[in-house]
Formats: C-alpha cells, sequence, structure tokens
C-alpha cells in the first residue's frame, strides 16, 4: 500500500472526534491491507516507528527535521516559522511548504526500509541524507505524517489501545484476546499476524520487554485512605473486615522499574526497565551485575516490580535528589557507584518460573516473592549483614546491599496505618502504600486497589514546550523552560520556571534542546514536548497569558522525570481541581510565571 493511501487515512482519523469511527475506519483499513502491510500500519497508526520489542531508535530530532523540510521545499526562515505558527505542528507545516512538490512512490514497507536505514546511520548528516531521500518520495500528504510518525506526535487522537480495538474488529477477535496477546508477547505486528491466524490463544510470554505498570490513586488523609478502601474491596464496609484485607508498605520515593531476569535459556540476562518502558540498565550496572551472578544460580526467570533507591550506609532510602544524579546516564563512573550506591527495592513478583502471575492475588504474589527473594540471596552465599529485609550483596561490594524486599504488614487498626505514616516519614520514605490483598495486578491501571498515602505538597507533573537563554551568569545557556500540562489531545502552557535544577543539568538540557528545537523565534524555542518535569509552586492564578487560562504562581522545578512518560502527565483538569481547592483563588499578576 503507497503511504499516501496510510496518510489519507489518518487524514480522515484527526478529523473525527468520535472513537467508533476512528476504530471503524483503522479496523477498515487493517481488514483490506496483506498481513504484512497491516501489521506496519498497525505501529503506524499508534505512532510507534518501530514495534516496542524492537530496540532500534530513529534518533532523529525536530531540527533534524525541519533541516530538511527547509532544504527540500526551499522556504526562508520566515516561511517556514510562519507556516510552523499556523499549526504548531511541523510535519503540518511540511504539507503547506511542499504542496507544489510531486512524488509518492513511497509505500508501507519503503518506509519501514528507510526507518531500519535512519536508525543505523551515524551522525546528522548521514541522517539528514537519508530523510531528504525519504521525503522527497513523498507526497505532501505522506510528508505530513511521515514527520509526526517521525516525531512520535500523530495528533489523530487515537491511542494503542484504540488500535488494538480495531485489530480486533479487523479479525474477528475478541479485544481482550488481542490484548492478552499483545501484553505476554509485546510486538503490535505479531500480534496482527496472530489474529488474522487466529492464533491469539497461542501467544508465549516473552521476556525483556516491559509489561505495564499497576499505579495508585491517591487519598488525603488515614481516614480517606479507610474509606476509598472498603470500596477498592467491595466488601461490606465493615471496618474489621475491611482491614483484614489490607496491606501496608512504604512509599519510596525512588524510581519505579521492572526487572527482568533469564532463566537457563538466557542465563545472567538482565535488563531494567522504567515506567516510560525504556531499558535502564545502563545507568546502574551495579545491579545487572549483581542480579546476574544471584538469578544465574536459581535458574528461573522472573520479572520484578520495585522501586530503585539510592542507599546509605545507615540501611535507608537517600533522598530523590541523590538518585537523580544516576539517571539517564549512558555509563557510570566508579567514583558515581561508590558516591551514590543504588539498591532494587522489590515489592511485587509478576513473573516467575513459566508463569504470568498478573491474575493470583497480592497475597500470594509476595509469598512467592519473598521466596524467590529468598533463593536469590542464598544462591550467592553473600548475604548482607546488616540488612533490613532479606537481600543479596554484589560481589564487588559484598557489605553493600543489592536487593532489598520492601517489608509489608497487615492492616490492623486506624492507629496502626498513623503509626506507620509516621514511621515511614521519619525513615525518609514518602509516606505509605495501601495495597488489596486480594487484588489482581492491573497492568497501566490507577485504580483503588493501591491507594498512596504521601505528604500533602500540591506538585504538578508538565511537560517543557518552549525554552529561552538565562541571563547574567545564565545568558549562555537554555535555562528558562515554559511548560504544559495535558487537555485531551493538546498540551497547554501553564507557567515558566527559572529555578531548581543544578548548573550541569542545565548544561545537559541545553544540549538536549538545541536538538529538539522546533523552531525559534528571538531567543524564544518552541521544543518537542519531550522533557517532563515536576513542578512546586505557591498556587494557581486565572490568567490570560497562556492558553490554558491559567498560570502557577512562583513555580520552581522540583526535579526531572525521566521516569514518566508525557502521556503520563498532569492535566488541565487537576489544574482547575488545585484552583478551586484554594481558599483565595488568586487573578493574574505582574509577577506570574
Ligand atoms: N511500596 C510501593 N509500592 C508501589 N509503588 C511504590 C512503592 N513505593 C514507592 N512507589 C512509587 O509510587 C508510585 C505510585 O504512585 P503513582 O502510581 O501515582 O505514581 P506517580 O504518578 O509517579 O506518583 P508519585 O509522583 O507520587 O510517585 C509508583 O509508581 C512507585 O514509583
Amino acid at each position: 500500500m503507497s503511504f499516501d493511501e496510510f496518510a489519507q487515512v489518518c487524514e480522515r482519523l484527526a478529523e473525527t472526534g468520535k472513537k467508533l469511527e476512528k476504530r471503524a475506519l483503522m479496523a477498515e483499513l487493517l481488514a483490506r491491507l496483506n498481513t504484512a502491510d497491516a501489521a506496519l500500519a498497525a505501529i503506524y497508526l499508534a505512532g510507534q516507528p518501530f514495534a516496542e520489542t524492537d530496540r532500534r531508535a530513529l534518533n532523529v530530532g525536530g531540527a533534524l527535521l525541519t533541516k530538511a523540510v527547509a532544504q527540500l521545499s526551499g522556504a526562508s526562515d520566515a516561511a517556514l516559522h510562519a507556516a510552523y505558527r499556523r499549526h504548531g505542528d511541523l510535519g503540518s507545516a511540511a504539507f503547506d511548504l511542499l504542496a507544489a512538490k510531486t512524488g509518492g512512490s513511497l509505500t508501507l514497507a519503503g518506509v519501514e526500509e528507510s526507518f531500519s536505514a535512519l536508525a543505523t546511520a551515524r551522525g546528522p548528516a548521514a541522517k539528514l541524507r537519508l530523510l531528504l531521500d525519504l521525503l522527497q518520495r513523498a507526497t505532501p500528504l505522506a510528508a505530513k505524517y511521515l514527520i509526526k510518525l517521525i516525531l512520535g506526535d500523530m495528533r489523530t487522537g487515537v491511542k494503542q489501545s484504540l488500535v488494538e480495538e480495531a485489530i480486533a474488529v479487523a479479525s474477528h477477535a475478541e479485544v481482550a484476546a488481542v490484548r492478552r496477546a499483545l501484553m505476554v508477547n509485546g510486538s503490535l505486528p505479531e500480534v496482527v499476524v496472530m489474529a488474522r491466524a487466529g492464533t491469539l490463544a497461542d501467544a508465549r510470554m516473552r521476556l525483556f520487554h516491559p509489561l505495564g505498570f499497576m499505579l495508585a490513586s491517591p487519598v488525603d488523609s488515614v481516614e480517606e485512605a479507610l474509606a476509598r478502601f472498603s470500596e477498592a474491596i467491595a466488601e461490606p464496609p465493615e471496618q474489621e473486615a475491611t482491614l483484614r484485607h489490607a496491606q501496608v508498605e512504604d512509599k519510596y520515593d525512588g524510581m519505579r522499574a521492572q526487572l527482568h531476569c533469564g532463566d537457563a535459556s538466557q542465563p545472567g540476562r538482565v535488563e531494567i526497565f522504567s515506567r516510560n518502558r525504556e531499558d535502564i540498565g545502563s545507568s546502574f550496572p551495579e545491579l545487572i551485575e549483581a542480579f546476574s551472578e544471584a538469578f544465574a544460580g536459581i535458574d528461573e526467570a522472573v520479572i520484578l516490580d520495585g522501586e530503585i533507591l539510592a542507599w546509605s550506609p545507615r540501611q535507608q532510602a537517600l533522598p530523590f535528589s541523590a538518585l537523580q544524579q544516576r539517571l539517564g546516564r549512558k555509563r557510570v563512573s566508579a567514583e558515581l557507584r561508590r558516591q551514590v550506591p543504588v539498591v532494587f527495592m522489590a515489592f511485587d513478583l509478576l513473573y516467575a518460573g513459566d508463569a504470568l502471575l498478573l491474575d493470583q492475588p497480592l497475597h500470594a504474589r509476595r509469598q512467592r516473592l519473598a521466596h524467590i527473594v529468598a533463593r536469590a540471596a542464598a544462591s550467592t552465599g553473600k548475604p548482607s549483614p546488616r540488612a533490613q529485609g532479606m537481600l543479596f550483596a554484589s560481589a564487588e561490594e559484598p557489605h553493600f546491599p543489592r536487593l532489598l524486599l520492601a517489608p509489608a504488614t497487615r492492616l490492623e487498626s486506624k492507629e496502626q496505618l498513623d503509626r506507620a505514616y509516621h514511621e515511614a516519614r521519619a525513615r525518609g520514605n514518602e509516606g505509605v502504600m495501601l495495597k488489596a490483598a486480594d487484588s489482581l495486578y492491573q497492568p497501566g491501571r490507577r485504580g483503588l486497589a493501591w491507594l498512596k498515602l504521601k505528604r500533602q505538597l500540591a506538585t504538578l507533573d508538565v511537560v517543557v514546550t518552549g525554552v529561552e537563554f538565562g541571563h547574567g551568569r545564565r545568558a549562555g545557556v537554555l535555562s528558562d523552560y515554559t511548560f504544559a500540562v495535558r487537555d485531551g489531545d493538546e498540551l497547554k502552557n501553564v507557567g515558566k520556571a527559572y529555578s531548581g535544577l543544578t548548573d550541569a543539568e542545565i548544561n545537559d538540557l541545553t544540549l538536549f534542546f538545541k536538538q529538539h528545537t522546533l523552531e525559534e523565534f528571538g531567543g524564544f524555542r518552541t521544543v518537542e514536548p519531550l522533557l517532563v518535569l515536576e513542578v512546586a509552586f505557591n498556587n494557581v492564578m486565572r490568567s490570560s497569558r497562556h492558553a490554558s487560562g491559567f498560570a502557577l504562581r512562583f513555580p520552581r522545578i522540583l526535579r526531572l522525570r525521566q521516569d514518566k512518560p508525557v502521556s503520563e502527565i498532569d492535566t488541565l483538569a487537576r489544574v482547575e481541581e488545585i484552583y478551586a481547592s484554594q481558599p483565595d483563588k488568586p487573578q493574574e499578576e505582574a509577577t506570574a510565571g
């Protein structure tokens, strides 16, 4: 199929706001394609250049694409900026600028080939040549959607879950069967092939691709936690009956991670994934080494869910700011390993032996987790002498734990929960988690089976949409960040922050933002919405300055959230909620960011 025909379907998807229409359009497309094209169309519809199990990445940013569009169209800088401003989107800008051009020999398979070449090409010059070749073969409409696909922002209002439904409709399969096959196998194109062949039930678990993470709902007080908890387990709201079913753990302030260990068929293979579904093993080599040794000894494949923490010799977690120095690194020096040691605090077990355990209740998963952790610790023969739970140490640093089992207790009373919360805070943790002991593991769900009770501080997770050079000492670096929250498919700015990051972080981000600049006017650059920040602020004001209608007062950056996908940042609805909860509802002021 030509990529232009595919782009026409995308255009129709973008035009309709109706989910059922979108699903029907995609199902119709998938049904009329041959299997190879349907497999490609499915990932492209989901806005992914490669299947999730495929580790390749295009590594093409907005800056390089802008250059390619400028060269191909011959448009002046001013024309390029004007087109970009009309749409706020490089793909649509390219459509306007390339409109005079003809072309159009590009097929879905041709795009797949070009993407392979782009993923292996090294350096911007080589990538630019390939991009020019690719765009030259595209019609303007195809170029529009190619660019959106490369930037990972299709703006067709289609989430992967809707593509999964369309696959089910197109191949007369159950949606649940498609989802289950995808969860265990991880590859959307392979699932398309299975759905068409009627073999979804045969999908086998493939390790080393991340499963979705189960998430927690916030509660503001011990009382609310208890009340909400009774809803979660759908029991009669008799407190005694309810309490027996809850498990309490500390809420650690680290980085959520899923750790996969291979069995005899892949001995010693260990990979760690973030909530962003990224492979983050290279940032934590000591965990890879230690788990590799420990699990080679037990010859059982496992997937652990837990939190990576910077750990102190006093056997408690260091503040998140310590761990932050370890995040996002491809190489970690011996010095940094020594300065900021890390541990994996395990709190759940998703897979063991050859069985997925998601459908087992938490108490059963927990029991098995404890058993596996004990076996792994025993297999190294070097259990650390000073731990609070079971653990194993690494070969090089025998007195330092690498795996800890998160202590968990059964909830007994309101007083006990109160105490648990204060003790967790005294240990430097954020608060507590309450988990329904009978709950199943629901990947990607934020339900009521897991509740989080943490300190009261309104913060927002936002994405950077624009950057500027700073002033004075920071005149040479991009240190001022305009940021947005999500409003449906759109991003709406709510403020600008200048403070909170270290010089080293700002230097790294300056480089990053230069590579991901979309448009430059005056000192201001619009950038691809890729970097998630957690910001604190004094309050929320109504404001006409930003499209959101709100502005944060005195925002400051608390941390970079490289672990959080842009799809999970806070929403405009949440900003409105915080605004509404403020006793006095301030209007815009001159100091607003
Ligand atoms: N014992 C624990 N069990 C589960 N999650 C825990 C635990 N301790 C810490 N966490 C962290 O808490 C998070 C659960 O809160 P939530 O799902 O709302 O994530 P979030 O949106 O990142 O919120 P937050 O900013 O509070 O971490 C998990 O993703 C995990 O990183």
